[in-house]
């Protein structure tokens, strides 16, 4: 497989969370979810180099995850920005010219299998860009600031998005850049890739990679790793 970088972003400060310490912080089993989160990543033999993006007061603490859990796979730690845009444009611009393509994460989606990482890896240099995504299970309905309904997308066309999110590097960059020119915030980066006309696949994914985002997601979160534990339990008896 061609040579990729991995950019993981830990830079926010966790607000829907409303926990005093920030998300990417809090344990699981005795380890900061952002490690764990690493650990999917570092535990695949063709992922070389991991680049991890945190607040300007964590990268040293952040560095010490490297010695603490073995994770020499992570080769930078650097200093994220306001917006998670800003914080994965400055991981983007941390690869030198040997890196062709670029997986973008969030730090706080721990449970991403091993599989989906290396699907949405295969199928972003089968296509030319890829995300992980699921299908949408409710009923989805445009609403006005009124509260009034103003149609209902068609649901088999609906899908969440989640990461990763594969791309090649100097095609994120330029559709970053291009963002910052035209002063336009986006939620994940394939919209901005959309917006320079790009096409990008969906892989589909699973519904236990979820983003960490509120207090009801960390007892969920409690409740897939303790089954994850005990399964793995039971492959090595
Ligand atoms: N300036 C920012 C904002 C977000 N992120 C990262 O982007 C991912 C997804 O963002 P989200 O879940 O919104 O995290 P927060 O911004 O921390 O949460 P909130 O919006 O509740 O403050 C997280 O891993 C977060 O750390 C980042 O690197 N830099
Ligand atoms: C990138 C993302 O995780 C895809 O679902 C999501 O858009 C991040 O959004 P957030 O508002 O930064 O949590």
């Amino acid at each position: 497989m061609s040579n990729l970088g991995v950019v993981i972003v830990s830079a926010g400060k966790g607000t829907r969370m409303k926990t005093e310490q920030s998300k990417q912080y809090i344990e699981l089993q005795n380890k900061p979810i952002l490690v764990h989160t690493l650990e999917q990543f570092h535990n695949i033999k063709e992922i070389k180099h991991i680049h991890v993006v945190v607040g300007s007061d964590d990268v040293k603490q952040v560095e010490s995850y490297k010695e603490i859990y073995h994770l020499h796979k992570v080769t930078r730690v650097i200093p994220g920005g306001k917006e998670r845009q800003d914080s994965v444009y400055r991981g983007l611009l941390s690869f030198d010219e040997s890196i062709d393509w670029v997986m973008i994460h969030d730090g706080v989606r721990p449970f991403v299998t091993e599989d989906d990482i290396m699907a949405c890896w295969r199928k972003a240099e089968e296509k030319g860009a890829a995300v992980l995504a699921v299908p949408v299970k409710d009923t989805i309905k445009l609403v006005n600031e009124n509260m009034d309904v103003l149609s209902t997308p068609d649901r088999t066309q609906l899908w969440a998005v989640q990461t990763p999110q594969v791309f090649r590097l100097k095609e994120l960059i330029k559709a970053h850049e291009n963002a910052k020119e035209q002063k336009l915030l986006g939620t994940d980066d394939a919209m901005l890739m959309e917006m320079v006309g790009a096409s990008i696949h969906v892989v589909p994914g699973d519904y236990q990679n979820i983003k960490i985002t509120t207090p009801d997601d960390l007892e969920y979160a409690q409740f897939i790793l303790a089954k994850k534990i005990t399964s793995n339990n039971m492959d090595g008896e």
